[in-house]
């Protein structure tokens, strides 16, 4: 990277599963800066794949949490080796994958609140984590935890209209009953449960950072209408769990100036502030800058559908968490897991492996496929949970097989109408003014995105977001700062 102009910036970091990402966004909002620390390659002494550990039960998935602060370590000190101007720094804020969890051992506040600027950061924090192996999104072993909490509140529907969603297993709540359970002494001997993106501003407040409405509206724990802990919740998790997870706070909070390890090491400005940090899905919504009414559609291996909701409606598909932008507002999520695997399937089976053939499908055949419908799960879905491939002809009656290009639109299509009919079951409604923002591999193929547009019946744009976390992070941590700091952004 050429040297940096001193500019006056906000930093934006994302702690995701298989990396660490930090961008520096100057006031007229251009990125000037971007480093990144990739688990698998840069930190290869704790042996991760796809930066986690999967155990032998299959289900287990956990990331070593001093890798996370390791990585912190390294990119901060490629920083300073390149010159970045620290004393630059307005403000701070960042992201974390949602749902995992992390145990600061009784003592971690003293020891966070009086770094030595002399030594890295995992030199000093090797003592300060009841548990090493912390709990990631990709887990799955907490079924029996899911379903004790939904009992405890009243079942399924219920908890999703107290916390947003349905229990699921990599959910915090039900991470933090499976470790009282199995690990009672190391919870005992627990001081402070973060989320990741809490425990990563945490070592950059030098004290427990706050866990933000948004990312705390993934832990089946928050009430997300008042924005409060489920006493309910917390008590069918774990005892005294609420003391341990502090009080939670608005996302675009200011929790303090950055800690004076940051200051003496790397030079920052004291006055420097970190912002809440939260969960990634929220901060890329942030990241694109999505206004009330609009979608965010990412069609990759899984199409994932961020939603901009006023009046949220929670079912048992889907997740609504608490807005982190407007918090008087709420963000959907819906995930499909047959996404461009599906697409690609079908391309294969029926295009000759090839897109452009795929493409003429979707040109020869008509919108609405002459009434013919077509839903394609290849393996088990999570919106809803279906496998299989399921066509119905114009008469409604249920056939085995289509002609190739009617069986090329019906999957898109149909992809296109579960998405819109799952994101109205959330309570959202197309606007006047909305807008689709496309994402992912898929959104490179304009006759998809026709469909897109058709079925949605709104203009679709095309967005790069590949650092729409970070980016995201960046815009937050300008958008709690006094307006003269910067252009607008919302
Ligand atoms: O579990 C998820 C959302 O509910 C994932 O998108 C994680 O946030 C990825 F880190």
């Amino acid at each position: 990277m050429a040297e940096h102009a001193a500019r006056r910036c906000c930093l934006g970091w994302d702690f995701s599963t298989q990396q660490v990402k930090v961008v520096a966004v100057d006031a007229e909002l251009n990125v000037f800066y971007e480093d990144s620390v990739l688990f698998d390659r840069d930190l290869l002494e704790f042996g991760t794949q796809g930066g986690v550990h999967v155990h032998e039960d299959g289900l287990t998935v956990t990331s070593p949490v001093l890798m996370w602060v390791q990585a912190l370590d390294i990119i901060l000190e490629k920083m300073k080796a390149s010159g970045f101007d620290f004393s630059q720094v307005l403000a701070l804020s960042g992201a974390g994958q949602q749902h995992g969890s992390v145990y600061w051992k009784a003592g971690a506040s003293q020891v966070l609140t009086s770094l030595s600027p002399d030594l890295l950061l995992h030199e000093q924090l090797q003592a300060c984590f009841s548990i090493r192996d912390c709990p990631v999104w990709m887990d799955s072993s907490t079924t029996a935890q899911c379903r004790q909490l939904e009992a405890t509140v009243g079942g399924a529907q219920a908890l999703s209209c107290l916390t947003g969603s349905r229990a699921y297993e990599r959910f915090t709540g039900n991470q933090i009953a499976k470790l009282y359970q199995q690990n009672p002494e190391a919870y005992s001997h627990t001081e402070r449960i973060s989320l990741v993106s809490s425990f990563a501003a945490s070592l950059f407040l030098g004290s427990h950072s706050p866990i933000d409405y948004s990312d705390g509206s993934g832990m089946n724990l928050l009430r997300i209408q008042d924005k409060v802990w489920s006493q309910a919740c917390l008590g069918a998790c774990a005892p005294h769990l609420e003391e341990k997870l502090g009080l939670p706070v608005p996302s675009c909070s200011v929790v303090g100036a950055i800690s004076s390890y940051f200051v003496q090491r790397y030079g920052f400005p004291p006055g420097c502030k970190v912002v809440a940090f939260t969960g990634d899905n929220p901060a890329s919504l942030a990241g694109m800058r999505l206004e009330e009414g609009d979608i965010a559609v990412s069609l990759g291996t899984s199409d994932t559908l961020f939603l901009w909701l006023q009046e949220p409606t929670p079912t048992l598909e889907g997740h609504i968490f608490c807005n982190p932008v407007d918090p008087q507002h709420y963000m959907g999520l819906l995930c499909f897991k047959n996404g461009s695997l599906m697409r690609e399937k079908i391309r294969d089976e029926l295009a000759s492996s090839s897109w452009s053939e795929f493409s003429k499908a979707l040109q020869s055949t008509e919108m609405g496929n002459s009434g013919n419908l077509g839903f394609y799960f290849d393996v088990m879905e999570i919106t809803p949970e279906i496998i299989g491939r399921h066509r119905f002809s114009a008469e409604n009656h249920e056939v085995s097989a289509f002609p190739w290009d009617v069986e090329i639109r019906a999957l898109i299509e149909g992809q296109f109408m579960a998405k819109k009919i799952h994101a109205e079951g959330l309570g959202y409604r197309v606007m006047p003014k909305t807008k689709i923002l496309a994402t992912g591999g898929a959104s490179h193929n304009r006759d998809i995105l026709q469909v897109l547009a058709d079925v949605f019946g709104t203009p679709v744009y095309v967005i790069d977001t590949a650092n729409s976390a970070c980016v995201g992070s960046a815009y937050r941590a300008f958008h709690a700062l006094p307006p003269f700091c910067l252009v607008s952004i919302y």
